[in-house]
Parts: C-alpha cells; sequence; structure tokens
C-alpha cells in the first residue's frame, strides 16, 4: 500500500459502532454494485442499514468521504474507500477451530472469501474429522495447530470449540501469533489486550433481543 492509497482515518481513530456501521455500508454497496447502480447518496444508504442520513454522512465524512450535492456517492469509488478503511482490499488468513455443528456450517459460508478472508485450515482433536475436507478447507489434527501456525502465519482465528475448551485454544493460538480471534464460545477470553477479540454469543443476542421487546 503506497501513501496515496493510505486512509486518512486511521483504524484507532474509528469507534466500534462506527467500525460497525461502516461494514454494513460496504455489504449494501457491494449489493448496490452488483445490480448495476452506480451512484448513491446518504438518505438511501440510511435506508438499507436503518440508520439516519445524518449519521451516514457523518461517518463517511470521517474517512474522508463526502457525497456531492445533488449528485450523492460514487458507489465504486466508495467500496473501494470503505473497503481500504476497513483493510477488505488484504486478504487475511483464518484458521478455524473446532469442526462441529457450528464450524461445519462456517465453514461451508462462502461470504468469508468474498470480503477477503481466506480460511487456510480448520482443526478437530476428533481424529475421524481429520483428513477430511468442508467447503474447500482441509481439517487437520489440532496436535499439527503449531507447525500450521508456524508456516501459513494466520492473523486470525475463529474458536468454535465447547466453552470449557475455549480459553486453551485461545492460549495456544496467541502464542503463535494470531493477533485477532472471533470466538462462538459463550465464554470470556482473558488474553493479551494486544489481541482484538470479538465473541459471537447467539444466546445473549436472543436475551437483549427479548428484553428490548419486554421493555420497549
Ligand atoms: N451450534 C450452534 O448453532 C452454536 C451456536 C452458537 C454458539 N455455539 C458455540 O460454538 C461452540 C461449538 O458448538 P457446536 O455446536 O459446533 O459444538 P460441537 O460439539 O458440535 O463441536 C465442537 C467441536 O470441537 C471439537 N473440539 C473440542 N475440543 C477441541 C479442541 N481443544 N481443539 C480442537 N477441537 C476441539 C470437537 O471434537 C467438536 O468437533 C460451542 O462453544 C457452542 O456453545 C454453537
Amino acid at each position: 500500500m503506497n501513501d496515496e492509497q493510505k486512509p486518512h482515518t486511521t483504524r484507532g481513530e474509528l469507534s466500534t459502532p462506527a467500525v460497525g456501521r461502516l461494514s454494513l455500508y460496504y455489504r449494501e454497496l457491494h449489493r448496490l454494485l452488483d445490480s448495476g447502480t452506480t451512484s448513491t447518496n446518504s438518505r438511501d444508504l440510511a435506508a438499507l442499514v436503518n440508520v439516519s442520513a445524518a449519521v451516514v454522512r457523518r461517518d463517511l465524512s470521517s474517512i474522508q468521504s463526502s457525497g456531492r450535492r445533488g449528485v450523492g456517492y460514487d458507489v465504486a469509488m466508495l467500496v473501494e474507500h470503505i473497503g481500504r478503511v476497513l483493510g477488505s482490499g488484504v486478504q487475511w488468513k483464518a484458521v478455524l477451530i473446532g469442526v462441529g455443528s457450528l464450524g461445519n456450517a462456517l465453514l461451508r459460508y462462502k461470504g468469508f472469501e468474498q470480503l477477503g478472508f481466506s480460511l487456510v485450515a480448520a482443526f478437530d482433536t476428533d481424529s475421524t474429522k481429520v483428513g477430511r475436507s468442508v467447503g474447500g478447507t482441509a481439517i487437520r489434527a489440532f496436535d499439527d495447530l503449531e507447525l500450521v501456525l508456524r508456516e501459513s502465519k494466520p492473523e486470525l482465528a475463529i474458536i468454535a470449540v465447547p466453552s470449557e475448551q475455549a480459553m486453551d485454544v485461545a492460549a495456544r493460538v496467541v502464542a503463535h501469533g494470531i493477533q485477532g480471534i472471533l470466538n462462538f464460545a459463550p465464554t470470556t477470553l482473558r488474553v493479551s489486550s494486544a489481541v482484538a477479540v470479538i465473541n459471537v454469543d447467539l444466546a445473549s443476542e436472543l436475551q437483549q433481543l427479548a428484553f428490548r421487546i419486554q421493555n420497549g
């Protein structure tokens, strides 16, 4: 990436909700691009992700993307720019640990590849699963973890093991250079603050949804 290509706003300056919204704009802009739409505006983009047009304008101006009055935003340029800010122009390598019900579904999901995430390997302790391939990704023995991490140098790990195993797995991947963890196990991972962790706890999300309905 040369200096001209570098986004002006550094990732650290963006709040977590703003990064989440940028990711949603990115997804919707890709859909617009695929459908042949060449320009859009803050009002239409806002309707697509269910926020206000003012929030869209603020988010986009924080990454130095401003629409032109009466013309709006060029979809292709905006996709490219948001992608660069989010690091999607970069190929990220990820490993998945735990190929059970959830791990199988994740390995079959095509959406990761489209956003520049390539799954270099999956791991499981169950020897009956080792050697198989799911969604094009080979399942390796968990004992091979360090070897693969050393050779392929993935930046990200997706943890889909039972919660009792998740902390041990996290410690092992972090010890071998993983910088970010997407954790599906419903447990809190205690890792160095230098490692980014995103927890996806579907039961907790459902609980929050029920709370909102009850108290809405
Ligand atoms: N299945 C779902 O819809 C779902 C939804 C949300 C969250 N989760 C969470 O995701 C995790 C996985 O759920 P699941 O339903 O796929 O479970 P599962 O029991 O079907 O699969 C777990 C897999 O992890 C493997 N495993 C166990 N310890 C391991 C280790 N140390 N290293 C490598 N592999 C190991 C097992 O052999 C098994 O293949 C759990 O923490 C669960 O709570 C699951």
